[in-house]
């Protein structure tokens, strides 16, 4: 191993709050698969493990001081869960190794911890259940290792954990919690063990030690914030709290007072947190981080703009060090990968390899000063902002529902529940192996598309057979829903190892959307035809919107996200036009990322629900009544977006449903939803396949709660992890049930 020496600057500290830990060339996620597969022991798996942190610190030695613990096996909630000893009984094995396991992915035993975003990115954590019942004790292992790891390479090391608050905060309620019960109950249980934990680090040698609290950039109620001021005060001097994805605002004074030694700034979401501090009575003494390099996104920092807030929050602390506004666990590791990358982008983009050299820039006082440069001329697009500018008052909206409810009734007769699927259908091993052969210029571009032609008859018979009312063709040429509409629209580049963990061992490589969005050709309109050519029954189009686009691509920041959302609806617009042109009288735009770039504060949801359904609408209004246009949204409890779901005005919302039992259907309705909706009565992120009289007693839920001409009958999301073996069986379990169902209402009628 070799050992490195951090310099010590002549400036301020500079540092980051924590580092992508998949490996620069995904090296953990292919340990963890090799070791869940058998084919790697636990020694093995550890020595990959211990060789990606070495790799992290080889980077990190860049800065003053480096961030330890941010490495996970496989999510740091989850560490955190183990590092304070509440594993649930049901997930507890022989071997730590194993526990952790069964409590990530679950296994014959125990189903696993559930998942769920990690605020408002696209990064899942495991949520921790808690009850009144959980046996608290301090397990600092993994913390106190990784601390000395980069200690004994001579590193000046801050050990980071996430604090007590966020991980009550981020718990759910365990199962056999009572109804009252919060985990924030437990929140002096909790920070003894706390106690503990920094005293084994300390024990080590650790001095400052972070505790990230990114719960307290979230709206807090007053007794919260009474509760984060009490805990902070017991947990004493030499403590960092850091935020990350938003301002700390009414927190800001209440840590203050708590009295920590430190707080760590997000200076590209939280901006707000300057001026708030501005107002109040800071101590000189205590310690601010300015988080000014963007840990969320990839674009190359403002050294001009960093140096300027830098130099802000100096007139009011004389101990200030440099650092990234959250960690930079959401960005791909290093830019030199992407030779490919047009010569302006790759100039104008930060991974997080080179975000630790501009936070090394700007925390020396004769580091660059450079502002970021104009874009260039050629990145805008004058045709597509005038058509926006000259759109139509009325262009997101169409005529009412009842009336386009009766004109498709007429083109499309359908029976009470029709029956469908959310679009894709399994991406065999074999589609999967064509597709990279194509992408190696193994394949012909002829033979790849008959290939994926011979997929969509074999998809259209399949559900032929199974006797669906709406049919799809199955999606076999989309590589990935967001990416298959990037490469064909102009604005977007994709990266060749941009890779970011989402959850566990899954990476994402996200698009980059950099310039104004045009479409060149239509881009799905032959597959659908195609696939409608082949049979009498109706077959959905097809579409991604506007919002998950944006939400699961990295997105330019130099416009508001509703111009660049505003931009895309454009050329969906124009594809939903070219399908309907070409016949199709069903086309659905999915939404699955609607919550998730719900943002963290309250204040600011209204504008964004704003835009983010105007952008629908634009591109789903321009069709005639008769025209349905459906949509789909899963992943998420859709509580704080109910409006906005019932604002995008689709005719039909297929939406994730079984895990809450049917109860989005009742919030649906108070929010003023009237047209129709399929509820998923299939969870297929479960291998398991349900029984017909399940889905059956779930249509009848729906039909209560909505009547029964506004039910659909559908699994609760594509089918594309899914295998031939379970999707068979399960979807003529649907058809049966939408049949009996159907049956018993002819009956009672
Ligand atoms: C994550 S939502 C997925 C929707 C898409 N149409 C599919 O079926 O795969
Ligand atoms: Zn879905």
């Amino acid at each position: 191993m070799n050992t490195t020496t951090s310099v010590p600057s002549k400036g301020l500290k500079a540092t980051a709050l924590g580092y992508p830990r998949i490996g620069p060339n995904r090296e953990l996620k292919r340990a963890l698969e090799a070791h869940w597969s058998g084919r790697l022991d636990a020694a093995g798996l550890q020595e990959a493990a211990a060789s990606v942190r070495s790799g992290m610190l080889d980077d990190l030695a860049l800065l003053d001081t480096v961030p330890t613990g941010t490495f996970s096996l496989y999510d740091h909630v989850l560490d955190t869960v183990v590092a304070v000893d509440a594993l649930a009984p049901r997930h507890r094995r022989e071997t730590e190794l194993a526990s952790y396991f069964a409590a990530a992915r679950g296994d014959d035993a125990a189903v696993p911890l559930e998942m769920t975003k990690w605020f408002d990115t696209n990064y899942h954590y495991l949520v921790p259940e808690i009850g009144p019942e959980t046996a608290f004790a301090a397990k600092p292992a993994k913390t106190v290792t990784e601390f000395v790891e980069a200690k004994e390479r001579g590193l000046d090391a801050r050990p980071v954990l996430l604090g007590p608050v966020s991980f009550l905060l981020l718990a759910k309620p365990s199962e056999d919690a009572p109804a009252d019960f919060s985990p924030f109950d437990r929140l002096d249980d909790l920070v003894p063990v706390y106690v503990e934990l920094l005293a084994a680090l300390r024990h080590h040698g650790a001095g400052r030690i972070q505790l990230d609290e990114p719960a307290l950039c979230a709206d807090r109620t007053e007794a919260e914030l009474a509760a984060v001021a009490a805990v902070y005060r017991r947990l004493g001097a030499e403590i960092l709290v850091a935020g990350g994805y938003g301002p700390f605002g009414e927190s800001l004074p209440v840590l203050l007072e708590a009295g920590v030694e430190g707080i760590a700034l997000d200076l590209v979401r939280g901006r707000s947190d300057l001026e708030a501090l501005e107002a109040l009575d800071v101590s000189r003494e205590t310690f601010f981080l300015a988080g000014v390099v963007d840990g969320r996104n990839i674009w190359r920092a403002d050294l001009e703009k960093g140096a300027a807030d830098l130099a802000r929050l100096q007139r009011i602390s004389d101990r200030v060090g440099v650092s990234s506004s959250s960690s930079l666990l959401h960005v791909p590791v290093d830019l030199d990968a992407e030779q490919e990358l047009p010569e302006a982008l790759f100039e104008r983009l930060s991974f997080a390899r080179q975000k630790l050299r501009e936070i090394k820039a700007i925390a020396d006082p004769e580091g660059s000063r450079e502002a970021r440069p104009e874009a260039p001329a050629d990145w805008r697009d004058a045709s597509v902002r005038e058509r926006l500018a000259a759109l139509d008052a009325d262009a997101d909206r169409r005529v009412p529902y009842p009336e386009r409810q009766a004109a498709q009734a007429e083109r499309v007769p359908l029976p009470p529940l029709p029956t469908t699927t959310i679009g894709s259908f399994p991406q065999t091993a074999e589609l999967r192996n064509a597709r990279a052969a194509h992408r190696r210029g193994l394949m012909i571009d002829a033979d790849y598309k008959a290939r994926m032609k011979a997929e969509v008859a074999a998809v259209i018979a399949e559900q032929e057979k199974l006797g669906l009312d709406v049919l799809v063709h199955g999606e076999p040429e989309r590589n990935d829903m967001v990416q298959y509409f990037a490469e064909q629209l102009t604005g977007f580049a994709t990266t060749a190892a941009g890779w970011v963990q989402s959850y566990g061992s899954r990476c994402v490589r996200p698009p980059i959307l950099y310039a104004d969005v045009t479409r060149q050709a239509p881009m799905t309109v032959e597959w659908t035809s195609y696939a409608q050519s082949l049979t009498e029954k109706p077959v959905k189009g097809m579409l991604t919107g506007p919002v998950t686009i944006l939400a699961w691509s990295f997105v330019r920041d130099d416009q508001p996200l509703a111009d660049t959302a505003d931009q895309v609806a454009l050329a969906l617009r124009d594809e939903v036009a070219d399908l309907e042109a070409a016949g199709t009288a069903i086309i659905q735009v999915d939404e699955p990322a609607l919550r998730e770039l719900l943002p963290v504060r309250a204040a600011s949801r209204a504008a964004y629900r704003d835009w983010a359904t105007r952008s629908f609408r634009i591109a789903t209004s321009g069709v005639r009544p008769e025209t349905s246009i459906h949509t789909h949204l899963c992943y998420s409890e859709f509580g704080e977006v109910i409006d906005a779901i019932a604002a995008l005005d689709a005719d039909v919302t297929s939406i994730e449903a079984s895990r809450s039992k049917m109860e989005v259907l009742a919030d649906l309705d108070r929010a003023n939803y009237r047209s129709a909706v399929g509820p998923g009565v299939w969870d297929i992120h479960s291998p398991r396949v349900p029984a017909a009289e399940d889905m059956a007693e779930a249509l009848r839920l729906a039909v209560d709660a909505l009547g029964p001409e506004r039910v659909w009958a559908n699994p609760d999301c594509g089918l594309k992890t899914r295998r031939y073996e379970e999707v068979r069986p399960s979807l003529e379990g649907l058809v049966a049930a939408a049949r009996a169902v159907r049956e018993q209402l002819a009956k009672s009628a």
